[in-house]
C-alpha cells in the first residue's frame, strides 16, 4: 500500500475529489457526462490517483463517489467495498504512465465528439487550424494538427493496448484522444488546464460539425 496523506483531510484545497466533483458537474450541464457517462481522475504526489467509481451519476458526485488507485490499477482507498473504480481506469493508468507530467485525465462523452469521429476512416482526425487550437499547446501560423482516433472496442483494455502501442512510438500533436462513437479524453498538467482542454476539444468539435453543415470543412 502506497503512502498517500493529504495535509488536511478532506480539505478543499489539498483534496482533488472536490474539484473533480466540481468539473464532473459543470460537464454535466454541458450534456458531456450525461447520466453516469464519462470519467475524471486526478494524480496524486505518489503517483497513485482519484478517479470516479463506476456507474455514478457525473451531475452529482461526493467524495465518496472516488477510487485511489495505483498505475497498475491496484485500488487503495474506497469509501466501501462494493464501489468500483470506473471501468475505463485502465485508460488512465496508461495516460499516467506515457506522460508523467500529466497531473489529472478527464474523458466526456459529446454527440460532436461522436459526430466527428465518423469525419475519418483514418487513424487521425484532421482538426481545422482554429485559433483555439493554440490553447491546446500549438503556436503555429495555419496549424495542421490531427488528434488520435482508436476503436471503441468491448474490452476496454484492448482500447487500453491500442493507445499505449501507439503512443510508444508516435506521440500525439495535443493531450487528447478520441474513441470512436464513444467520447474524447485529455490530459494535462494541472486539472485547471484538463477542464480548459476539454472546452476547447469540444469547441472545435462543435465547430467542425456546424462547418460540415455550412459546407466549409
Ligand atoms: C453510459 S457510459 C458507458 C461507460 C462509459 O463509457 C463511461 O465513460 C462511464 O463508465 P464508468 O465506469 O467510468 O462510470
Ligand atoms: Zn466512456
Amino acid at each position: 500500500m502506497l503512502n498517500y496523506q493529504p495535509s488536511v483531510t478532506n480539505s478543499k484545497t489539498t483534496d482533488p475529489r472536490f474539484e473533480l466533483s466540481d468539473a464532473a458537474r459543470y460537464f454535466y450541464r454541458q450534456d458531456w457526462m450525461v447520466g453516469t457517462a464519462g470519467n475524471l481522475s486526478a494524480r496524486l504526489p505518489d503517483d497513485s490517483f482519484w478517479i470516479t467509481a463506476s456507474g455514478k451519476a457525473k451531475g452529482e458526485l461526493s467524495t465518496s463517489d472516488f477510487v485511489r488507485v495505483t498505475l497498475t490499477g491496484e485500488i487503495l482507498e474506497r469509501a466501501s467495498a462494493n464501489i468500483k473504480p470506473s471501468a475505463e481506469t485502465i485508460i488512465h493508468q496508461v495516460i499516467y504512465s506515457l506522460f508523467p507530467a500529466a497531473q489529472a485525465c478527464y474523458h466526456v462523452h459529446s454527440i460532436e465528439a461522436n459526430l466527428v469521429s465518423h469525419f475519418t476512416e483514418k487513424l487521425n482526425l484532421l482538426l481545422p487550424p482554429l485559433e483555439m487550437v493554440k490553447g491546446l499547446g500549438v503556436w503555429e501560423e495555419n496549424p495542421q494538427v490531427a488528434i488520435p482516433i482508436f476503436e471503441n472496442h468491448l474490452e476496454v483494455p484492448q482500447i487500453a493496448a491500442e493507445i499505449s502501442d501507439r503512443f510508444s512510438t508516435q506521440l500525439p500533436q495535443v493531450p487528447a484522444l478520441l474513441i470512436r462513437n464513444h467520447g474524447v479524453t485529455v490530459w494535462a498538467d494541472s486539472l485547471t488546464s484538463a477542464r480548459n482542454y476539454v472546452e476547447l476539444i469540444e469547441y472545435i468539435f462543435r465547430y467542425m460539425v456546424a462547418a460540415r453543415q455550412a459546407g466549409i470543412f
